[in-house]
């Protein structure tokens, strides 16, 4: 890993110096050719310099010897006229003709052998006789009759203004006759000059070769300003040519390319300088312009080169950051079992991505697409058809590229050969491309599937639960409503169903509750749905509910399978059902409303006596209300004692003896009067108000007697009602106990009056509260027998002294045969069985009278008494006093 990582680097610093490199190549390339091309241009500017003035040399020569040539002739020409005159030459007449009129000619004369002018065309300064000038002793003395040329005496500047042309006149005898001098302006020499051609800083000297002249002109000065540039006699070895002569050979410093030419006829030199700074002016300026512009290059080179490094470096951190990321990646992955791999994007020229390319994966992210590692390299996205996501992957692709980051699952195909139920995939943005992982969630999946499945499913019956029913609502509705179809929920609870817990135990209410739910289903469509809404609720879904007549149908159907009893641990156990019915969209529009809207109407109708169904009624909002302030106010009326005991006398039938009285609870109440128990009792009972009830009519009757006995009142037992819900609550026989000991008062004269329904079951918790009662010393009454189902054998093992049959056979005495002997077998069986039977609701003498035949041993009624209040009661204690007496 460490050497890859140094390779790495190594190849991104060789990168990186590329632009760079390329640069300073550049740069070396220009710098070469401008140095080389300025080289070249300074050399040819200098040969060509040199070429020039040795040109302007050669010009400057043949000029000045054409001069001297012209010197020469005229001086020639005057000896011969001087000679052949003999010595009448008049230079002035000459003049006067015309000739000599160029200003350069200051002065023509002529001197005789003593030295003394004897013509002359202008009088110059110095002495008239010039006996005594070296020109004149040298053609005195020597008699060629060459042309001299002479540097006047008293000059003695380094530059002469002027110059003398002498020739040695002869008499005829060939001797020495005198001289012709010829003065000229030296500038007539130095002309040649020219600014525009030789420049400003240029300048022309004849330099005489014995080194005695020099005329000289530079710039606009002549030869007759004082300053004199060239500084002594420069060497100039061949009899042409040109050399560099430096600053230090003139008086302005400044170096000079010097050509010169050596006159074939006189002995003198023409030279010509050129400023070297002019003469290279040109080339010294295209090359500063060439290296300015190279310079200009460089600057760009540079930037370009270091632009070039940047941009190369960026791009390579950027392309090492991706290698890390996919190394990291691979790294990470390959022993893990998620998959990897990397897909690059492919763009257009526009840079519009058309593909993508995977460039890396670990083995584990090519097994997802069922290939190895080396299959799956370099593919192209799009052609990868037929694997795993192929119909969305180029989509999906492109999405993740431009949102930075997908995440989804999948579930596999089911003939996948890879054994994976379901596959998580996660899509990040990495520069250009896609970091995919995939992994195996199939069991979270199932995990998950399960945890649904647990969430929508009731443990117990396995029916559907609460929560799944509103999942299921949210669809159900909104397709009812788009098909414009009813739908009925049916609420259900079962009657009584704590009874079962109660006296059976869990695991028995569990049991029938797992029937009740087999129940339900075998009732319905397979298209209605059952759920167990909690407790012992069910929902019944009736989609399309056609009618009410049809959701009645169901209803009654549940009612009726309800009415049967279950066998629940080999015992009969008999729970009815309350419905209550919601119909959408009449009753409501979501689920919530529909459930609340069944629940009300399964409560009203259990108010009204169970076991029966009920539609949803707005009205019945009011109902539940009164019934709620109705609790409220019996809740009162406990509190303030507003319940009272009324007492109804139950005589011996054939004495007419008091035996006992039932205590009959009313509610007095302050406006409404005396409200019958019918009224509130059920209610109490369906609310759990009875229990506090209960207890308060057990500590009223043993107050009364407690009382009676205090007024010396012969006392009789009150029997008192115990409700179904009593003894399911428990501690009757505590609280009884409790009051008897607090009144002082024998427990024969307390009795417990226990409907057949209560004792249903044979449960061992009933089994032992009623033995608790009966070890009290209590009588134990069944009351309205004949409306269960207990059987006298039944009633016999519960020990049960009395047995009070309900006023609906009593009313059928008299009226057919079929009740008088029904009645007889009760009285017989009763009697068999040690108990003594008493017949409630006797209203007519003619009942009494078959009762006493029939052997009944008590009867109750409106005949022998109404109930009355506590005071008529004692009153009638006293009668049976007075009777008995
Ligand atoms: N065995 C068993 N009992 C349950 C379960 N869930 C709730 N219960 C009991 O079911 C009873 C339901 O209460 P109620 O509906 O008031 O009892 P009920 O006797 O049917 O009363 P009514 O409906 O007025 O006839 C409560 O006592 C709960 O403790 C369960 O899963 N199993």
């Amino acid at each position: 890993m460490q050497r890859e990582d140094t390779r790495l680097a190594m190849r991104h610093s060789r990168r990186a110096l590329l632009w760079p490199g390329i640069a300073l190549l550049c740069v070396v390339a220009l710098w070469s050719f401008t140095l080389i091309k300025g080289r070249a241009e300074t050399r040819n500017a200098e040969l060509a310099a040199h070429k020039d003035a040795s040109g302007y040399a050669e010009g400057y020569e043949q000029y000045i010897t054409r001069s001297l040539v012209q010197m020469d002739q005229i001086t020639m020409q005057l000896k011969q006229s001087w000679e052949q005159s003999g010595g009448q030459l008049h230079v002035e007449d000459l003049q006067r003709d015309g000739m000599f009129t160029d200003r350069a000619f200051l002065a023509v004369r002529i001197a005789d052998s003593s030295g003394r002018i004897v013509t002359s065309t202008r009088r110059l300064a110095g002495p008239e006789n010039i006996a005594r000038a070296d020109y004149f002793r040298f053609h005195r003395n020597n008699n060629s009759t060459s042309l001299s040329i002479n540097v006047p005496t008293q000059q003695h500047d380094p530059i002469q203004r002027s110059i003398e042309f002498s020739r040695r006149l002869e008499g005829p005898d060939d001797s020495f006759a005198g001289v012709v001098v010829l003065t000229v302006a030296a500038d007539y020499f130095t002309s040649f000059y020219s600014a525009r051609t030789l420049g400003d800083e240029g300048m022309v000297t004849m330099l005489s070769t014995s080194g005695t002249l020099r005329l000289e002109q530079h710039g606009n000065a002549s030869a007759s300003d004082d300053a004199s540039l060239l500084l002594g006699q420069p060497e100039l070895p061949q009899d042409s040519g040109s050399r560099l002569l430096d600053g230090g050979s003139f008086s302005d410093g400044k170096a000079r390319i010097f050509g010169w030419r050596r006159s074939r006829a006189y002995p003198v030199v023409a030279a010509v300088g050129l400023a070297q700074s002019e003469a290279m002016a040109a080339a010294n300026t295209a090359n500063l312009n060439r290296t300015q512009s190279a310079m200009l290059a460089t600057l760009v080179l540079v930037l370009l080169g270091a632009w070039g490094r940047v941009m190369t470096q960026r791009a390579l951190q950027r392309r090492h950051e991706e290698e890390e990321v996919r190394r990291a990646y691979r790294t990470a992955t390959e022993s893990a079992t998620d998959g990897f791999y990397m897909a690059m994007a492919l763009r257009n020229e526009a840079g519009q991505i058309r593909d993508f390319e995977i460039v890396d994966c670990n083995e584990r992210g090519a097994f997802f697409f069922g290939v190895t590692r080396g299959e799956l390299l370099g593919q192209r996205v799009s052609l990868m058809v037929n694997h795993l996501f192929a119909e969305s992957l180029l989509q999906t692709y492109l999405a993740a590229m431009s949102s930075g980051y997908l995440e989804d699952e999948r579930e596999m195909p089911a003939d996948n050969r890879l054994n994976i139920g379901w596959c998580h995939r996660r899509l990040v943005r990495v520069g250009n491309g896609l970091a995919v992982t995939l992994s195996d969630v199939s069991e979270r999946k199932r995990h998950e599937a399960e945890l649904q499945r647990m969430a929508n499913e009731d443990a117990l019956t396995g029916l559907p639960n609460r929560h799944w029913l509103e999942e299921f609502f949210k669809h159900t509705l909104s397709q009812a409503h788009a098909a414009g179809h009813a739908v009925a929920l049916l609420f259900i609870d079962l009657d009584e169903f704590k009874h079962v817990n109660d006296t059976q135990g869990h695991a028995a209410g569990d049991e029938l509750l797992r029937q009740a739910a087999a129940r339900l289903k075998s009732l319905l469509r397979p298209s209605d749905r059952v759920v167990r809404f909690g407790g012992d609720e069910f929902v019944v879904v009736i989609s399309p509910a056609d009618s009410d007549a049809h959701s009645s149908a169901v209803a009654e159907r549940i009612l009726q399978a309800f009415s049967q009893p279950f066998m629940v641990a080999e015992e009969k156990q008999s729970v009815g059902a309350s419905i209550g019915i919601s119909v959408f969209p009449r009753d409501g529009a979501d689920a919530e409303t529909l459930i609340r809207h069944g629940d009300i109407a399964m409560y009203a109708g259990k108010s009204d006596g169970k076991g029966q169904y009920r539609f949803f009624d707005p009205s019945l909002y009011k109902q539940i209300k009164s019934r709620t302030r109705l609790k409220q106010h019996l809740i009162e009326a406990i509190e303030r004692d507003q319940l009272q005991l009324y007492y109804q006398p139950r005589v011996d039938t054939q004495t007419g003896q008091l035996c006992s009285m039932e205590a009959l609870v009313r509610w007095i109440h302050p406006e409404q009067g005396v409200i019958p128990p019918l009224d509130f009792i059920p209610m109490a009972e369906s609310n759990g108000l009875i229990v506090p009830i209960g207890e308060l009519v057990i500590a009223q009757a043993c107050a009364q007697l407690a009382q009676w006995r205090a007024q010396d009142l012969p006392l009789a037992p009150i029997s008192v009602n115990v409700s179904p819900k009593q003894f399911s609550h428990g501690g009757i026989h505590r609280h009884l106990e409790a009051q008897l000991t607090r009144y002082q008062l024998p427990a024969s004269l307390i009795e417990v009056e226990i409907t057949e329904s209560a004792m249903l079951g044979e449960h061992e918790s009933i089994l032992a509260q009623l033995a608790a009662l009966r070890t009290l010393g209590v009588k134990l009454h069944v009351d309205d027998f004949g409306t269960g189902y207990s059987s006298l054998s039944q009633l016999q093992k519960l020990k049960m002294d009395v047995l009070k049959v309900d006023k609906a056979f009593t009313s059928q005495l008299g009226l057919s045969t079929e009740g008088r002997v029904f009645f007889q077998a009760i009285v017989s069986m009763a009697h068999a069985l040690g108990m003594t039977v008493v017949a409630e609701g006797v209203e007519t003498a003619g009942q009494l009278s078959i009762l006493r035949d029939l052997g009944c041993n008590e009867v109750q009624g409106y005949y022998i008494a109404r109930p009355m209040p506590a005071q008529e009661m004692a009153g009638m204690l006293q009668q049976h006093q007075a009777l008995r007496a």
